[in-house]
C-alpha cells in the first residue's frame, strides 16, 4: 500500500457550528476551502478538536459527510470514529466509508478502564467493519489508556493497521511504534509543541489542534524537516510555542480561542460546545495579537 498520502501536514478539523450552535455545512465548507487553499496534505475529521466528544451520533455522521462532501478528492480524509461504545464506533466507521475516507483512526474505549483484550478487542471489531485501513489513537492524558509497543505489535498482526498517531508527550513513544512497525506504518506526531522533535524521531506526518490556526508554519516546520534545515525547524517550533501557549492561555477553552484566530483570519466557524468554556471580553483583545502574530510569522515563513 502506498502510504505517502498519509505524510506531511494533516489538521485536525474543527467542529463548524451555526449561530444557534449546530453543525453547519457552510461553515464547515469556509473551513475546508481555507485548509484547501493553504495546501494541507489532509485533514483528520471527528477527532477531539472536532469535539466529537460532545456530538450525538448524528451529529458526528453530518460532520464527517460535510468535511466529506467539500474536500473528497482534494486530499487525504481520515474520519475519527472512536465512539463510547463499539456498535456506535461501527455505525459510524461504515458511514465514513460510504462517505469514501480513505482511512478510519479510533481512540481506545473511555470511562471505564478496560484491559488490553477489550481495548484490541474494541479497535479490531472497527477494523473487521470495512475495507479501510486503520489508524491506531493513542492519546493517554484524555483516555487513560496507554498503548505500549507490545499491544501495538499485537495489532500489527491486522494488515489494516497502518499506523498510529501518536499523542503522548515522549518522543521516545513515536520512535519506539515507528521501530516496531518499520515500514508498513506511519506514525503521526500528536503534540503540536514537538512536531518538530516527532517528525526527527520516526513521525512522517503530524495531525494536530492547532495546525489549522497556522497551517503555513507547520507546512514550514515540516518542509526544513524534509529538507534537512533543522536549525531553522527549531527556531520555527518554539516561535509556534509561543503561540500555543498564548492559545492556552486564555479565559475561553484552546479551542475557542483559535476559532476567535480563524474568525480573524477571515474563517467564522462559530464558537464551542459547553462545557468548553467561550472566550472572554477580555480574550479578545490578546487575540487580536496572537493573531497578528501569526500573519507576520506566515509572511516571513511564506519563501520557506
Ligand atoms: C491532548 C491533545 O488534544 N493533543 C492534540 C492531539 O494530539 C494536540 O494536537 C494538541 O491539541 C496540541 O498539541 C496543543 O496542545
Ligand atoms: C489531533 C487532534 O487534536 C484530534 O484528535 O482532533
Amino acid at each position: 500500500m502506498d502510504l505517502t498520502k498519509f505524510h506531511g501536514i494533516i489538521p485536525a478539523f474543527y467542529a463548524c457550528y451555526d449561530d444557534q450552535g449546530n453543525i453547519s455545512e457552510s461553515r464547515t465548507a469556509a473551513l475546508a476551502d481555507y485548509l484547501y487553499a493553504k495546501g494541507v496534505q489532509g485533514v483528520y475529521v471527528g477527532g477531539s478538536s472536532g469535539e466529537c466528544i460532545y456530538h450525538s451520533l448524528e451529529e458526528r455522521k453530518q460532520a464527517l459527510a460535510y468535511a466529506a462532501r467539500h474536500l473528497k478528492g482534494k486530499m487525504t480524509l481520515i474520519a475519527h470514529v472512536g465512539a463510547p461504545s463499539t456498535r456506535d464506533s461501527i455505525e459510524l466507521a461504515r458511514h465514513a466509508e460510504e462517505l469514501g475516507y480513505d482511512a478510519l483512526s479510533a481512540i481506545p474505549p473511555i470511562y471505564f478502564k478496560l484491559p488490553d483484550s477489550a481495548v484490541i478487542g474494541y479497535w479490531t471489531a472497527i477494523m473487521e467493519a470495512t475495507e479501510l485501513p486503520f489508524i491506531i489513537y493513542n492519546i493517554p492524558q484524555t483516555t487513560g489508556y496507554t498503548l505500549t509497543p507490545g499491544v501495538f505489535r499485537q495489532l500489527l498482526a491486522n494488515p489494516k493497521v497502518i499506523g498510529v498517531k501518536n499523542s503522548s508527550m515522549p518522543a521516545l513513544d513515536i520512535e519506539r511504534f515507528k521501530s516496531a512497525g518499520g515500514d508498513r506504518v506511519v506514525v503521526f506526531n500528536g503534540p503540536d509543541e514537538q512536531f518538530v522533535a516527532g517528525r526527527i524521531m520516526g513521525a512522517a506526518a503530524g495531525i494536530g489542534g492547532t495546525y489549522a490556526a497556522m497551517p503555513e508554519l507547520f507546512l514550514a516546520a515540516d518542509k526544513f524537516v524534509r529538507e534537512g534545515r533543522f536549525e531553522e525547524a527549531g527556531k520555527l517550533q518554539s516561535e509556534i510555542n509561543d503561540i500555543i501557549v498564548a492559545l492556552c492561555s486564555q479565559d475561553g477553552s484552546m479551542y475557542a480561542a483559535i476559532k476567535e484566530v480563524l474568525r480573524r483570519r477571515g474563517v467564522n466557524i462559530g464558537g464551542v460546545r459547553a462545557p468548553l468554556e467561550d472566550v472572554s471580553p477580555a480574550d479578545a483583545e490578546r487575540i487580536d495579537g496572537i493573531a497578528a502574530a501569526i500573519d507576520a510569522l506566515a509572511l516571513r515563513y511564506r519563501e520557506a
